[in-house]
C-alpha cells in the first residue's frame, strides 16, 4: 500500500499565517515608512509643531517675567538678523532671521494662550510661510543633485563604483532595501530615475527601476555588471536582474528565502475522480498547486531535465486511482522510457510515430463515437446534451510526452492533433502535452495555434526567455511569468482559470519506487489478458464509426468496453507519412496490381477513380518521389507500377512480449 507523506514535512519554512493583531503594526509600519521617505518634505511642519508644543508646555508650567524677557530678547535678535540679512543682501542670514522670528512668535503665542485657536492659527500661518520659502529651495537642490548624478553617469568621469557621494541625503527610499538599491546604482554610475514601490513577497522582494537616458545606462549594461551591483547592495539574498518592458527598465528581484528549496515528496494519489482538482505540488505558503482536467487540455513546457516527466508522473499517478479516467500515452522516447512504467494502467501506449498514428486514430474514432452517442441523449426537459461528464463514461486522457518530437517525426498527425484539441473536449477527451520547445511548429504550424486550446499551462524552468511568451501567451514575460527565474527542477508556474497571476511553486517529486507501487496497486491491464472494464460504457449506443478499434480476439470488446484494444496499423506511404483517406483506395489498387501495374482506364473501370483527371496528379507526384514507375504502356494507356518498398508500421503497439531483433524482450 502506498503511504502518503505529509507534504509540509518537506517544506523548509512555509510562511506563517499573519495574526490578525499584526494588522495595526503593519499599518504603523507603513506610516513610519512614509514619514521616513518624506522626511525632508516634513521638516518645516515638524519644526513648527514642535515649537507650538513647546509653547503649550511653557504655558502649562507658567511663564514668569524672565520667560517673557527671554522671548522679547529672542525676537529682538531674530529681527536684527533679518534686518541685517536684508540690508547686506545676505540671503541665508535673512532666511534664518525670518524663520527664527516666525518660530519665536509661534512659541510665544502658544506660551501665552496654551492649546487654543489663536495658537493653532499662529502655528498654521508660520507653517505655511515656512513652506513658501522651503519648497522652492528643496526642489532646486534636488534638481541640481539629480542633474549632477545624470551628468556623472553620462560622461562617466569617475571610475565605476566611485565618485558620487553615495551617502548624500536624497539618495534614499522608503525602505532599507530601496535606499540600498538606489545607492548601489549611484555607486555603479547609473543612478535610478525612478524606483517603483518595492514589493515584498514570501520569498523576498522585487522592484522595477527606471534608468536614466545615457551612453551606458541601459538595463542590459547594468545586468552585465551584476556582480558589482551585488557587492554594492550588500544585502542578504540571491539577486536576479532582468530587462523590463522597456530597454531602460531594470527588474530587480532579491530572493531572501526559498521555502521550496528542498525536494517535496509526492504524497501519493489524492483524487478518485478526474472531475476533482488534481494536486501537483505546493506553493511557498504550503497551499497546494492544483490543475483542473475537466476545464481543458494541459500543456507542460520547460527546459531539458527541468521536471516535465516529473509533472506527468504526478498527474498519471493521480489518474490511475480515478475510476472515471482511461489513460492513453504517446512517448516519443524509444521504448517509452518515461510512460512505459505506467503501461499496465494505460489503454494504449505508443513509443514511435506509427504507434502514435494508431493511438490518434483510436482517439479520433472514440471522439466520433462519443459525439454520435451524445447526440442521442436528452436532458430531463428534453434538451440536447452537449457535454460529456463521468456519468456518460470514463474521460480519456491522452498524454503526449515530447509533442515537438512527435510532430517532427510524424508531421502528418499535426492536423489530427489539432482536431482532437479543438473538438474532443466536449466528448470527455483531454490532451496533456509536454514539450521542451513550445514553438509554432509544436502547436501545429502557422495559422493553427493549437496552443490556445490548452487552458492550463504548466511552465517549468527555462534557460532562455524566448519560450515564455510561447507558453503563456503574448506579453506574459513582461507580466511576471518569469520561468527563467525558476532555479530548481520541478519549480513551476501554472496559468489557468484558477491561477491568473504568476506565482512560483514546486511540484511533488515522484520517485521510480512510487511509480512501481502505485502502478501495481492500480494496474488495470495485463499485456496479454485484458482486465475488467474500468467503467461501463453507455448502453444502447448508436452504431459506432465505420472503423472502430478492433477488440482483441476472444476478449469480448476493446478498451472501456472490455480491456485494452489492439490498435490497427494506419496506412502509410513508403516514407512513413500517412496516406490521406481519399488516396487510400488508389494506393491499395496499386499495391494489388503488383508488378503488372495498373492503367487509368482500369482504375476507372474498377470504380477507384472517376473519369476526370483526379488520379493523374497524385500518380505523377508519387512517380516523382520514386515510388511508382510510369515507363510502361498497355495499349495506349500509361501503366503505373509500384516500385518502392512498402513502409511497415508496427501492427500493434501494446504488445511487450514479442521478440524484436533490435531490442529483444528476453533481454
Ligand atoms: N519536482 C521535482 N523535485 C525535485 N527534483 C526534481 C523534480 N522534478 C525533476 N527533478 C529532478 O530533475 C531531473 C530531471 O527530471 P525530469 O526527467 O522529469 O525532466 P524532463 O524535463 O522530463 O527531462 P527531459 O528534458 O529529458 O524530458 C530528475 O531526475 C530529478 O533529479
Amino acid at each position: 500500500m502506498f503511504r502518503p507523506v505529509d507534504a509540509h514535512d518537506h517544506v523548509t519554512s512555509p510562511v506563517e499565517k499573519v495574526p490578525s493583531g499584526s494588522r495595526a503594526r503593519q499599518a504603523l509600519g507603513t506610516v513610519c515608512r512614509l514619514c521616513g521617505r518624506l522626511r525632508y518634505e516634513l521638516i518645516p511642519a515638524a519644526a513648527t509643531a514642535s515649537m507650538t508644543c513647546l509653547g503649550w508646555l511653557h504655558h502649562a508650567v507658567g511663564v514668569g517675567p524672565e520667560g517673557w524677557g527671554g522671548y522679547g530678547l529672542g525676537l529682538a535678535a531674530a529681527g536684527a538678523l533679518t534686518y541685517g540679512g536684508l540690508k547686506f543682501k545676505n540671503a541665508p542670514a535673512a532666511s534664518l532671521g525670518v524663520a527664527s522670528t516666525g518660530a519665536l512668535v509661534n512659541t510665544a503665542v502658544g506660551a501665552m494662550t496654551g492649546p487654543s485657536v489663536p495658537s493653532l492659527i499662529a502655528g498654521g500661518v508660520v507653517t505655511i510661510a515656512s513652506y513658501g520659502v522651503y519648497v522652492p529651495w528643496l526642489i532646486k537642490t534636488r534638481h541640481e543633485r539629480i542633474a549632477l548624478q545624470i551628468k556623472a553617469a553620462k560622461t562617466a568621469p569617475l571610475p565605476d563604483g566611485m565618485g558620487v557621494n553615495v551617502t548624500q541625503a536624497g539618495v534614499t527610499g522608503d525602505s532599507v532595501e530601496e535606499t540600498a538599491l538606489r545607492r548601489a546604482l549611484v555607486a555603479l554610475g547609473v543612478p535610478a530615475q525612478d524606483v517603483s514601490r518595492i514589493v515584498f513577497t514570501d520569498t523576498g522582494w522585487h522592484a522595477a527601476v527606471t534608468l536614466p537616458p545615457g551612453k551606458n545606462t541601459s538595463a542590459e549594461t547594468v545586468i552585465a555588471k551584476q556582480t558589482q551591483l551585488e557587492a554594492n547592495l550588500d544585502l542578504p539574498g540571491k539577486l536576479r536582474l532582468a530587462v523590463g518592458a522597456q530597454a531602460n527598465q531594470l527588474i530587480v528581484r532579491m530572493q531572501t528565502n526559498d521555502p521550496l528549496a528542498e525536494t517535496i515528496a509526492w504524497p501519493g494519489p489524492a483524487i478518485t475522480s478526474v472531475e476533482h482538482a488534481l494536486p501537483i505540488g505546493i506553493y511557498p505558503d504550503g497551499s497546494q498547486v492544483f490543475i483542473d482536467l475537466v476545464a481543458g487540455h494541459v500543456l507542460i513546457a520547460g527546459g531539458t531535465d527541468m521536471g516535465k516527466s516529473g509533472v506527468i508522473n504526478c498527474v498519471i499517478g493521480n489518474l490511475v486511482a480515478c475510476e472515471d479516467a482511461e489513460i492513453l500515452g504517446i512517448d516519443m522516447k524509444p521504448g517509452a522510457l518515461e510512460l512505459g512504467p505506467w503501461r499496465r494502467n494505460m489503454l494504449a501506449l505508443a513509443d514511435d510515430a506509427d504507434g502514435a498514428r494508431q493511438v490518434l486514430t483510436m482517439v479520433k474514432a472514440e471522439m466520433i463515437r462519443r459525439g454520435k452517442y451524445l447526440a442521442t441523449l436528452r436532458g430531463p426537459k428534453g434538451e440536447p446534451v452537449r457535454k460529456w461528464t463521468s456519468e456518460h463514461g470514463p474521460y480519456w486522457i491522452l498524454v503526449v510526452d515530447e509533442l515537438a518530437e512527435l510532430l517532427r517525426q510524424a508531421p502528418d498527425v499535426a492536423s489530427e492533433l489539432v482536431t482532437i484539441n479543438q473538438v474532443a473536449r466536449a466528448m470527455g477527451i483531454r490532451v496533456i502535452a509536454a514539450t521542451q520547445s513550445p514553438s509554432e511548429q509544436a502547436f501545429g504550424g502557422k495559422g493553427t495555434d493549437a496552443r490556445q486550446q490548452y487552458s492550463t499551462r504548466i511552465g517549468l524552468p527555462v534557460f532562455e526567455t524566448e519560450p515564455i511568451n510561447m507558453i503563456f501567451g503574448r506579453g506574459a514575460y513582461g507580466r511576471g511569468w518569469r520561468l527563467d527565474w525558476l532555479d530548481l527542477p520541478g519549480k513551476v508556474m501554472v496559468s489557468s482559470r484558477r491561477y491568473a497571476d504568476p506565482r512560483e511553486g514546486r511540484c511533488y517529486y515522484v520517485t521510480d519506487r512510487d511509480i512501481v507501487v502505485v502502478s501495481t496497486e492500480h494496474a488495470r491491464h495485463e499485456d496479454e489478458e485484458p482486465a475488467e472494464p474500468a467503467w461501463p460504457h453507455p448502453q444502447h449506443e448508436p452504431d459506432p464509426d465505420p472503423e472502430p478499434p478492433t477488440p482483441p480476439p476472444g476478449s469480448g470488446g476493446g478498451g472501456p468496453r472490455g480491456g485494452r484494444p489492439h490498435l490497427r496499423p494506419v496506412p502509410t506511404f513508403p516514407d512513413g507519412s500517412r496516406i490521406p483517406d481519399n488516396r487510400i483506395a488508389l494506393w491499395e489498387a496499386l499495391q494489388k496490381a503488383g508488378p503488372d501495374g495498373v492503367t487509368k482506364p482500369e482504375l476507372v473501370a474498377d470504380d477507384i477513380v472517376g473519369h476526370g483527371s483526379s488520379a493523374t496528379q497524385p500518380l505523377t507526384q508519387w512517380t516523382k518521389k520514386g515510388w511508382l514507375d510510369d515507363s510502361g504502356k498497355r495499349g495506349q494507356a500509361k501503366v503505373w507500377r509500384l516500385v518502392a518498398v512498402a513502409h511497415t508500421p508496427r501492427p500493434e503497439v501494446t504488445s511487450t512480449d514479442e521478440e524484436n531483433s533490435a531490442c529483444p524482450a528476453s533481454l
